[in-house]
C-alpha cells in the first residue's frame, strides 16, 4: 500500500521534515549546516531510488543488501553530524572507520554485483519468450550447433480453438506445444517460438525426421495438430534456410488442407 504512493511526494515530505528538524534543532549546536543539508538530500535521494526501484531492490538479494548497508551508511553520516554523537565517533575511530568507509565500501560492491546479476537476468529474459519460455528470434545468432537440421512449425487450426474455446484454450494449446518442442530437445538443440503459432527448432544433423516422430509419439493423445518444413543449415546459410523451410511448412499444410486430412 505505502509504495503504491508516489515516491516523489513521500520523498520530499522526509526532506521538509529532515530540514525542520535541523532548523529547529540548530541553536543546540550542528556541526556544519551545509553538510547537513547535503547529507539530508543525499539521504532523502537515496529514499527515492528504494522506491522506485523497490522492485528491482526487492528481487535482488544483493541490491537489497547493498541498499540497507547504503541507508545505514547515510544515517550515520547525519547522526555524526549531532555533535555528541560526533565526540562519541572521534574517541572510536576504528568503529567509526567501519560504520563510515566500510558499510559505504559493502554497499558499493553489493549493489554492483547485484546490478550485474540484474543485468545478466535481463539479457537473459530478453531472449526468451514470455509465453512459453521458449528462445524468441534474437536468439537465432546463438545457435549451438554449426551445422543442423532447421525445421520450421506451424500449429493446424489454432484460430478456430481460439474461436470456438476461447484464447484461454489457445494459449495452453501453444504452451502445452512448446514444452513437447523443449522435451523431445537434445543437448545443443534449441527451440524458438518465432511467432504466434510458428515455432523453429535446430537439431543435430539426420535428427529431424527422428525428432517429428518423438513429437508425434508424445501428442499421441492430445488435438494439437501441426505442420512443419526441414532444411539443412549451417550458421552462414540460417537465414536462406528459414526461408525454405517455412516454404516446405507452408506447402505441407497447403496439401493437408486439400486433402482435407489432419496431420
Ligand atoms: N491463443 C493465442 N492465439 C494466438 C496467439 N498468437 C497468435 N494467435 C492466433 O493464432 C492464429 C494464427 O493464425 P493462422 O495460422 O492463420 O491460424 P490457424 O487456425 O492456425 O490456421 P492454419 O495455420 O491455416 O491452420 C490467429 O488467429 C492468431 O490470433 C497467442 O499467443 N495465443
Amino acid at each position: 500500500m505505502f509504495y503504491k504512493k508516489p515516491p516523489f511526494i513521500i520523498s520530499a515530505i522526509i526532506l521538509l521534515c529532515l530540514l525542520a528538524m535541523i532548523n529547529v534543532y540548530q541553536p543546540f549546536g550542528f556541526g556544519s549546516l551545509a553538510d547537513l543539508y547535503f547529507e539530508s538530500c543525499t539521504f532523502v535521494v537515496l529514499i527515492y531510488i528504494y522506491l522506485t526501484a523497490f522492485q528491482a531492490i526487492k528481487s535482488y538479494i544483493f541490491l537489497r543488501l547493498g541498499g540497507i548497508s547504503l541507508l545505514f551508511n547515510k544515517i550515520y553520516d547525519l547522526l555524526t553530524e549531532i555533535p555528541f554523537i560526533e565526540n562519541h565517533s572521534d574517541r572510536f575511530e576504528t568503529l567509526d572507520t567501519i560504520f563510515d568507509d566500510g558499510s559505504l565500501l559493502v554497499s558499493v560492491i553489493f549493489i554492483a554485483i547485484g546490478i550485474t546479476r540484474m543485468t545478466k537476468n535481463l539479457v537473459k529474459q530478453s531472449s526468451k519468450d514470455e509465453l512459453t519460455g521458449l528462445y524468441n528470434r534474437k536468439k537465432f545468432p546463438e545457435i549451438r550447433l554449426d551445422v543442423f537440421e532447421l525445421i520450421y512449425f506451424d500449429l493446424n487450426g489454432l484460430k478456430s480453438v481460439n474461436d470456438t474455446k476461447g484464447h484461454a484454450v489457445g494459449d495452453l494449446m501453444i504452451i502445452r506445444f512448446s514444452q513437447v518442442l523443449r522435451q523431445a530437445c537434445l543437448a545443443n538443440e534449441m527451440a524458438f517460438r518465432v511467432g504466434g503459432d510458428e515455432f523453429v527448432v535446430t537439431v543435430q544433423p539426420e535428427r529431424a525426421n527422428e525428432y517429428i516422430n518423438q513429437l508425434y509419439m508424445l501428442l499421441e493423445n492430445e488435438a494439437i495438430y501441426f505442420s512443419y518444413g526441414i532444411e539443412r543449415a549451417t550458421k552462414t546459410t540460417f537465414n536462406d534456410a528459414l526461408v525454405r523451410s517455412d516454404k516446405a511448412m507452408y506447402a505441407m499444410k497447403t496439401q493437408s488442407k486439400a486433402s482435407n486430412v489432419t496431420i
